[in-house]
C-alpha cells in the first residue's frame, strides 16, 4: 500500500470507531479481516496512524476546525508528525486509493501552526470534564502533562535478575538497540518509530527463556519502591496477570514467600505460565473461590501487602489513547469504591510494623492522595512514608528521581512528562509496631 492509501485506511478505521463507538483494537482487527491483501507492515502503519490520531484527537480537530476523522488525521500529520502543507498536499492528492485533495479551508487551517487560542483540555488533548481534576493535581502544567501523555510510548522491558543480568540481556537484544532505563536498574528501553512495527518480543529467545518481561519502567519502579526483601512474607493482593508479582519475586531473590491473588480468577490465570517461565519458586497463587476468603489464614501476618489497585488508567493514556476519550465520570467513582474495598482488605493482612504499598496508574487525586487520606482516617494505625524516604530502593538514581516526580505527604506521582514513564502513584503506609 502507498502511504496515501494507508491514510485513507486510517480515516476509514477512525470513522468506524466513531460511528460504532467501538474500541480501536476491534475496528483495526475488522479492517484487517476485510482487507486481507494488506501486509503486516501496512497494518502496523495504519494502526500507528489511528493511534497517533486518537492521541491528538482534540488538538487536531481544533486546528482543522472540525472533528471529522479526515480532519483529525490531517491535524495529527501536522501536529504530531510535523508534516508541512506541501508534504500533506502530496499525500492527499486524490489519486487512486488516496484521500481526496485538500479543500481551501483545510489548506488555510494547516498553514496555521500553533494552538495558542485552544483551551487547556484541547491543547493538552484530554476530555473536557477532566480539566478540573487535572488542574487540581498539575495546576497550569496540565497542558504540558497532557501533551506528554499524547506521545507514543516506548517499549520497556524488565530484565529478570533471577535469570541473568541487564548487560547480558541487552547484548542478546542488541538488534533492537535497547537503552538502559534511567530509573529502573533492570530496565531496557526500545524506541519505536512512527512507521515501525512493534518488535515481536514474545518470539525472542531471551523472552522464551524467561530472561525478559514487557513492563513499563514506571511499573518496574513502583514494584521496586514496595521494598520487598529476601525472606519477607509478601501478599500481592491485585496480582492480575502477575506483572508486579514477577518484579517483586525478583527483588526477593526467590527467598521468602509471596502470595498472589486477585478478585478475578480469569485475570490471574496467565500468572502460572509466567511464573514458570521466569523461574520463580517462592510464589503461591491463591485463586479466588466464591464465598471463600482465599487469604483467611494470612490475617495480620504479612510484612508487606502490595495493592496494585484497579484504577482509571489515566496514567497509561500513551498506550491506550482511545480509553482516554471513552472514560466517563461513572467509571471514576466505580474505581474509587473498589480501591476502598481493596485497601481495607490490605489493612487486615499486614502485621504490626509491616507495610501496605498502594499503587495506581492514575493521575487523579480522587484515586491517589484523597484515597490515602481517607484510608488513614479509617485506619489511624497507618501512616504514609515521606517521599524522600520512599525512594531509597532506587539507590544512585534516588535523588534525581525525587527531583523529577511530583511529591505529596501521601506519596509520589510519576508522569510521562516528569519521569518518561507511564503515570504511576505510589504510597507506602507503615502500620504501627
Ligand atoms: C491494575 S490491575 C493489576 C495489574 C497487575 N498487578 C500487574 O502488575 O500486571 C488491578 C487488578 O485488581 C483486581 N481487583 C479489583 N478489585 C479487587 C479486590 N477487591 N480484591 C482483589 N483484586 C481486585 C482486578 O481484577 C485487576 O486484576
Amino acid at each position: 500500500m502507498t502511504p496515501a492509501a494507508r491514510l485513507s485506511a486510517a480515516i476509514d478505521v477512525l470513522a468506524d470507531i466513531e460511528a460504532r463507538r467501538r474500541p480501536a483494537t476491534d475496528a483495526l482487527k475488522d479492517w484487517g479481516l476485510s482487507h486481507r491483501f494488506a501486509g503486516s507492515g501496512d497494518r502496523a502503519a495504519i494502526a500507528g496512524l489511528v493511534y497517533d490520531a486518537l492521541r491528538r484527537k482534540a488538538s487536531a480537530a481544533h486546528l482543522l476546525g472540525e472533528p471529522t476523522p479526515r480532519a483529525v488525521v490531517l491535524g495529527m500529520l501536522a501536529l504530531d508528525r510535523g508534516l508541512d502543507l506541501e508534504k500533506i498536499e502530496k499525500l492527499f492528492d486524490g489519486g487512486r486509493f488516496a484521500p481526496s485533495p485538500l479543500t481551501q479551508g483545510e489548506r488555510t487551517a494547516l498553514a496555521r501552526t500553533g494552538l495558542e487560542d485552544a483551551p487547556a483540555h484541547v491543547a493538552g488533548d484530554y476530555p473536557e470534564w477532566l480539566d478540573l481534576p487535572l488542574a487540581r493535581v498539575f495546576g497550569d502544567d496540565r497542558v504540558e502533562e497532557g501533551r506528554a501523555l499524547a506521545h507514543r510510548a516506548p517499549l520497556d522491558l524488565r530484565v529478570n535478575t533471577l535469570a541473568g543480568d541487564r548487560d547480558a540481556a541487552a547484548a542478546a537484544l542488541s538488534h533492537l538497540k535497547p537503552a538502559f532505563t534511567r530509573w529502573a536498574p533492570a530496565g531496557l528501553r526500545v524506541t519505536i518509530g512512527a512507521e515501525q512495527k512493534s518488535p515481536p518480543v514474545h518470539a525472542e529467545p531471551a523472552y522464551i527463556k524467561g530472561q525478559i518481561e514487557i513492563q513499563d519502567e514506571g511499573s518496574q519502579v513502583a514494584a521496586l519502591l514496595a521494598g520487598a526483601r529476601p525472606g519477607d512474607q509478601v501478599i500481592d493482593l491485585c496480582a492480575g496477570g502477575g506483572g508486579k508479582t514477577l518484579a517483586l519475586a525478583a527483588a526477593m531473590e526467590n527467598k521468602g514467600q509471596l502470595y498472589a491473588t486477585d478478585l478475578d480468577m480469569r485475570r490471574l490465570a496467565p500468572i502460572h505460565a509466567r511464573l514458570e517461565r521466569a523461574g520463580v519458586r517462592d510464589v503461591q497463587v491463591r485463586t479466588p473461590r466464591p464465598g471463600v476468603d482465599a487469604l483467611a489464614d494470612l490475617a495480620e501476618r504479612a510484612d508487606l501487602v502490595v495493592v496494585d489497585a484497579p484504577c482509571t488508567g489515566t496514567g497509561t493514556w500513551r498506550r491506550n489513547p482511545d480509553a482516554k476519550w471513552r472514560m466517563r465520570p461513572g467509571s471514576l467513582s466505580e474505581r474509587v469504591a473498589q480501591q476502598v474495598t481493596v485497601l481495607d482488605r490490605a489493612a487486615g493482612l499486614v502485621r504490626p510494623g509491616g507495610r501496605v504499598v498502594y499503587v495506581t496508574c492514575s493521575l487523579l487525586a480522587d484515586e491517589n492522595t484523597d484515597q490515602i487520606q481517607a484510608f488513614v482516617t479509617r485506619h489511624p494505625g497507618f501512616s504514609p512514608v515521606r517521599p524522600a524516604d520512599l525512594v531509597t530502593p532506587l539507590g544512585a538514581a534516588a535523588a534525581a528521581f525525587l527531583d523529577s516526580v511530583l511529591t505529596f505527604p501521601e506519596g509520589l506521582l510519576m508522569t510521562p512528562r516528569r519521569t518518561g514513564t507511564d503515570g504511576f502513584f505510589v504510597s507506602v503506609l507503615t502500620r504501627e509496631g
